[in-house]
């Protein structure tokens, strides 16, 4: 044992004098990127995991029959079991072609206090951290104390993110773990307030930025990223972030946030995903003006510049990483609809705005009717007012119209049942000039232009779904009126963060006297009314379905990503619901199971891409147990034994 030890640290030692030569010409060189296509591609292939191609999907593999190497365990330690604080088995050793400080400050293979005594002698950090090794049961207990500690939920923000930059593994374990208190944390709604105070805040790099001044340097940029085993983008331009608007460079924290979600909900492992933010410029005139803003201080690229950019951008990306699912995150929605449109059928990509929220809020309209004991039938005979004509409310109406044919509805029938209005009111054929094709095909032949409480008083709708952007725009009036036409009325606020929820879980509770269904997009605490009932809100949140569909779509192979995915996804995310969850007027799983419906998504995506031969690297033979198949790839936040690459 002490003799392999002293080998592998002599190998060590050389291997680490070849790799700092390596990264001072890397940093002599980084001007010329653009033209050193291939010089970087194996630069910076020298930092990264290091795994064979059919590997696990997951941060490490599995060791055979559970049987782990001698020389990696320690003396009077258990092999089988609960293991630095978690109870999977063991892992095969990782080789990382890094080491000493260099693994310290390497937040996917930090580990903090947690490195056993031959790690840091394999590695080199012998003293350089305190003695007492402490295992993740530990780590994360001092973290939890510290988050809960501090009142602000910004400042518990911070010291997530804090762990985020700096040991990826006990970040991702503490999120899932404890999905339903951090997610608040890391996302909507504190994510909204990061964003806003994203300079202020700029502590390490994190993700990629490309803009004007990159132009026809992208392909190389690239290869600038570390990893080389990209699945999952999100990518923003910062024009529409939540309800906030145009927050430019700020705007970072969403892909950030979501692809947080990704690795803790999807299992995705943390080094393949990757946050971008295109940075076109802003239009938001505090940002032009403020000082410490981060990003280019020009107004925005318009037109085929735009375009141009970003289609550079895709190449880019898709030259280099061909099979990576590019989500479309908070662009504005003249932009979001005409991206989705140019891409959607030639590359794997989808808009979580669009067609995330779509499925998401129809999974809860199908709950919804459970419910009510209305299912299966009645979705095609529901009146649905949507309030917002972006692209989320018209990318609800979509998924809804296409889950209306699908209960038997002819296109005009299901087309009538939906009453969208936008600031002018209902959209009326009268002003199809002014409208999108998207919108203009639910444009109503008369009654143009009616308020909202005109639309409920004339057209009685089941359910009003709120995506303005427009906190508290649902008036009393508005949701008494909805209770008196409707005996339990579907009230969906999804507007985020929450100041932006048109109206409070409270006040639809207390203004349907506690009849209506409800489901924000934000979360909201459970609701007690004067007479003493409890009402339990739960959270119509996109998180349900993106990261299920990313792990679908990724792990089969899929192409495109398909309308009738996204049913499938919507529908498993609604089948989730127990009976006992409905009987409380729960519309969503509790938000603790989010793996397991991540799970179930997946199966659901892949399943219709097997179907529809859109499944490039699963065939029928998956079908008998993908639930086994799924489980086995998602990505678990453990610490892995690290041991350095030969040379
Ligand atoms: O981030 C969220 O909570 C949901 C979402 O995509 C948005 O509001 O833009
Ligand atoms: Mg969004």
């Amino acid at each position: 044992m002490i003799n392999s030890a002293a080998s592998l640290l002599r190998r060590g030692a050389a291997r680490r004098t070849v790799q700092s030569t390596g990264a001072v010409s890397a940093a002599s060189t980084t001007k010329k990127a653009s033209v050193q296509h291939s010089f970087f591609r194996s630069m910076n292939s020298a930092s990264t995991i290091v795994e064979d191609d059919d590997s696990d999907y997951g941060f490490g593999k599995s060791v055979p029959d559970n049987k782990i190497p001698e020389e990696f365990i320690e003396e009077g330690e258990e092999t089988i079991g609960e293991w630095t604080g978690c109870t999977r088995k063991f892992l095969a050793p990782l080789s990382v072609s890094q080491s000493g400080s260099e693994i310290l400050n390497n937040p996917l293979f930090n580990k903090f206090t947690a490195f056993k005594s031959g790690e840091r002698d394999r590695l080199h950090f012998r003293g350089l951290l305190p003695p007492r090794r402490v295992n993740m049961k530990i780590q994360k207990e001092r973290v939890l104390q510290e988050i809960r500690a501090e009142p602000s939920m910004i400042r518990k923000h911070i010291i997530l993110e804090d762990v985020h930059d700096r040991n990826e593994t006990l970040y991702h374990r503490i999120l899932v773990d404890h999905m339903v208190e951090m997610a608040p944390i890391i996302y909507t709604p504190t994510v909204g307030q990061a964003c806003k105070e994203f300079a202020m805040r700029y502590r390490r790099p994190r993700g990629m930025y490309f803009c004007e001044e990159d132009r026809g340097h992208m392909a190389a940029m690239v290869y600038n990223w570390p990893e080389k085993d990209v699945h999952v983008i999100v990518v923003t331009d910062g024009s529409r972030i939540l309800g906030l608007g145009d927050l430019g460079c700020n705007g970072m924290g969403i892909p950030i946030g979501k692809l947080s979600l990704y690795c803790a909900a999807g299992g995705i492992a943390p080094h393949r995903v990757l946050p971008v933010v295109i940075d076109v410029g802003t239009d938001n005139e505090e940002l032009l003006n403020d000082k410490f803003y981060l990003g280019v201080q020009k107004p925005r690229l318009q037109g085929s510049k735009y375009y141009h950019l970003v289609d550079e951008f895709i190449q880019a990306v898709r030259h280099r990483w061909p099979n990576v699912l590019i989500q479309f995150e908070d662009f504005s929605s003249d932009k979001a609809q005409k991206l989705l449109n140019k891409y959607r059928d030639d590359i794997l990509c989808f808009n979580d705005d669009i067609q995330g929220t779509g499925a998401t809020t129809l999974a809860g309209v199908l709950g919804a009717l459970r419910a009510k004991g209305e299912l299966p039938t009645s979705l095609a005979d529901q009146r649905i007012l949507i309030a917002g004509a972006g692209s989320a409310g018209i990318g609800v109406a979509q998924v809804l119209y296409q889950a209306m044919l699908e209960h038997g509805r002819s296109e005009e029938e299901a087309k009538n049942c939906f009453f969208i209005a936008d600031e002018k009111g209902l959209l009326g054929t009268e002003r199809l000039d002014q409208l999108s094709p998207e919108q203009a095909m639910f444009a109503r032949d008369t009654d143009g232009g009616l308020s909202l409480n005109e639309i409920v008083n004339k057209h009685k709708p089941t359910m009003i779904l709120g995506m303005t952007a427009v906190g508290g725009l649902f008036s009393e009036k508005l949701i008494r009126d909805m209770g008196k036409h409707c005996e339990r009325p579907i009230i969906f606020p999804l507007s985020n963060p929450t100041i932006k929820a048109e109206c409070s879980a409270e006040q639809a509770f207390e203004w349907t006297d506690g009849k209506c269904i409800f489901a924000s997009g934000s979360p909201f605490d459970p609701v007690q009314l004067k007479d003493g009932r409890t009402f339990y809100p739960t959270q119509c949140n996109n998180m349900f379905v993106f990261p299920g569909i990313g792990l679908g779509v990724t792990l089969c192979g899929a192409k495109t990503v398909t309308d009738r995915m996204l049913y499938v996804a919507a529908e498993a995310l609604a089948n989730y619901l127990t009976e006992d969850e409905l009987s409380q007027g729960k519309v969503f799983p509790d938000l603790s199971t989010i793996r397991d419906v991540s799970k179930k998504v997946a199966i659901a995506v892949i399943e219709e891409a097997i179907r529809t031969g859109q499944a490039s690297r699963l065939d029928e033979k998956a079908l008998a147990d993908l639930d086994a198949f799924v489980q086995k790839k998602m990505y678990d936040p453990v610490y892995v034994p690290l041991i350095e690459k030969k040379a």
